[in-house]
């Protein structure tokens, strides 16, 4: 029987610390492991970025997002993620620090979150083109879901070419 009830999500993914490739490559294995029928359906182009917002020197990092069919709730996809970054080996030590992986809940259909845990839309991606770069390779049209974040895009590609 054909089963509805998949959500879609997309995870924004970084790092900046060891084989960024295969810290990224790592993280979408382990995320096609989990449980809930959870699977990556489409992986954007990976981008070399510089560092945005950080309070100290640091590597460049490679970004990438993922869009990802689950039966998690918004709630438990954050947490499935947050574990699989400390298994990947992630240390938090400074806001914005370096990091082996960082995976970011952008979206998870049209759903809205402002609990201290979970914020949806993830809060800043609008400023982060290392987020919307990757984010227009899943969704060419700029729109996913009720979201529309295409104007935001060309906005800071055209600062970014200037
Ligand atoms: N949409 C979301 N995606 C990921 N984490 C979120 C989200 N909303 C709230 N959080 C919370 O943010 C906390 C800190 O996340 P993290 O340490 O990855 O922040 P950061 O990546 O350094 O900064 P930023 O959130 O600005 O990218 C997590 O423990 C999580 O509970
Ligand atoms: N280029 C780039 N800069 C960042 C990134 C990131 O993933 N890429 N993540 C940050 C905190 O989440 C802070 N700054």
């Amino acid at each position: 029987m054909p089963y509805f009830n998949m959500k879609q999500a997309i995870i924004a993914v970084g790092t900046n610390i060891g084989d960024c490739q295969q810290n990224i490559q790592q993280a979408v294995q382990a995320i096609n492991l989990l449980p809930m029928n959870t699977q990556v359906l489409k992986e954007a182009a990976i981008y070399e970025t510089e560092p945005f917002d950080v309070p100290d020197q640091q590597q460049n990092y490679f970004n990438t997002c993922l869009l990802i069919e689950t039966d998690f709730s918004p709630e438990a996809l954050l947490g499935a993620c947050l574990g699989i970054e400390v298994g990947l080996g992630r240390v938090r030590k400074v806001w914005h620090g370096e990091r082996i992986i960082d995976l970011d809940l952008i979206f998870y259909e049209g759903e809205v979150r402002e609990t201290k845990e979970l914020v949806l839309p993830h809060p800043g991606y609008q400023e982060r083109l290392f987020v919307l770069e990757p984010m227009m390779d899943l969704c060419p049209s700029g729109i996913f879901s009720e979201w529309n974040f295409l104007s935001e895009y060309q906005e800071l590609k055209a600062l970014e070419n200037r």
